[in-house]
């Protein structure tokens, strides 16, 4: 049994000397930590899901730059920033529609460009990511409260894919709305997608919501319609990967079906994301690159085919649910209601 709360849980932890890594494939059955101390390894731990989640990809990208950034110092202390080049890019070509992990690498590159040549960049580098962790895990609080203050109906809500503390630094985006919403007594129960092809609401967010009591009913995406018709909730929540200037909101594939049912049948839609995840430089969402994985992700379940052989598979990760179906965008800057460019650039104001 487990000793912890599930809000406890961190999906990244820094041992103090290496990166550690929940094994999110193996959940919920096992929970297997992956230690590394090689940059590369992180890389390859992002484009094959051991973490996963926007905010969580960012947090492990940091510490990857720690990694790298001691590597390159024991092996070429002169020229320490050219020894960094290939961790780096590995790091940027690991997953590409997350810009969390772009912001993360970009962050550390700042840091870096401000250390003198000849100094050890580990301790600073290292400073700067545990910054960025906390910083995550800070804002997912406050956007939890922001985010249930929207709340007023007692309603059920609907969520999709895995938004949790797995997901991120600590706590979660949309689920943590979700759980400060149960604390507050505003929400009582969630239906969750089960999400395919890698099932992170059925493994996943189905694990986080039993953990903290919870109570939680799976369902299959194709139950949405249906649900909403029935009047069983009130709110759709979910996370997002990338948002553009505009608005428009990258997520898990299925998002933006259960956008346009949402406006359909008059349930509102929420998108939670720390403003890390917003993408100034893309005007919109058709500038936000969408990852493509494996077909065998579509044809096989557990590892095991079950598709007609012959058949192909089409599988994007993510799709772009349009501004003008989004209620509103929590960040810990503040909440954007009816979501717009002008209103998205007022969120940065004050930089
Ligand atoms: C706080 S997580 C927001 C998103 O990253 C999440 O909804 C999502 O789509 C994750 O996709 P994944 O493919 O599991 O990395």
């Amino acid at each position: 049994m487990s000793t912890h709360t599930h809000d406890s849980i961190r999906a990244v932890q820094w041992t103090g000397t290496h990166l550690s890594l929940l094994d999110q494939r193996l959940l919920p059955h096992e929970s297997v930590y992956l230690e590394t101390d090689r940059a590369a390894a992180a890389a390859d731990a992002i484009r094959d899901m051991v973490v996963r989640g926007a905010p969580a990809i960012g947090v492990t990208a940091a510490y990857a730059v720690v990694l790298a950034a001691r590597r390159a110092w024991s092996e070429d202390g002169q020229d320490w920033r050219a020894a960094m080049a290939a961790d780096l890019k590995a790091l940027a070509d690991s997953r590409p529609t997350a810009v969390n992990l772009f912001w993360a690498l970009e962050r550390m590159g700042q840091v870096m460009a401000g250390l003198p040549d000849g100094q050890d960049p580990e301790p600073a580098l290292l400073v700067e990511a545990e910054r960025i962790h906390q910083e995550d895990v800070d804002g997912n609080r406050h956007m939890g409260d922001l985010g249930a203050a929207l709340l007023q109906d007692g309603r059920d809500v609907l969520t999709h894919c895995n938004t949790g503390s797995l997901a991120t630094g600590g706590y979660g985006t949309a689920l943590g709305v979700i759980r400060s919403a149960y604390a507050q007594g505003r929400v009582k129960h969630v239906y969750a997608d089960e999400t395919r092809p890698w099932l992170q609401g059925a493994r996943l967010t189905a694990w986080e919501l039993v953990q903290d009591g919870i109570p939680v009913s799976l369902m299959c995406e194709g139950a949405a319609a249906s649900l909403m018709r029935e009047g069983r909730v009130g709110w759709v929540i979910v996370g997002s990967d990338r948002i553009a200037a505009n608005g428009d909101a990258a997520n898990k594939i299925g998002t933006y079906g259960l956008a346009v049912l949402a406006r359909h049948h008059g349930v509102k839609f929420m998108v939670v994301a720390p403003t890390t995840t917003i993408d100034m430089n893309a005007p919109s969402g058709a500038e936000i690159p969408i990852e493509e994985r494996g077909q065998e992700e579509v044809l096989e379940l557990a590892g095991r085919r079950v598709a007609a052989p012959g058949a192909a598979a089409w599988n994007p990760a993510f799709d772009v649910t349009p501004a003008g179906l989004i209620d509103a965008i929590v960040t810990e800057r503040g909440v954007v209601e009816q979501p717009n460019a002008q209103k998205m650039k007022a969120l940065f104001a004050a930089d």
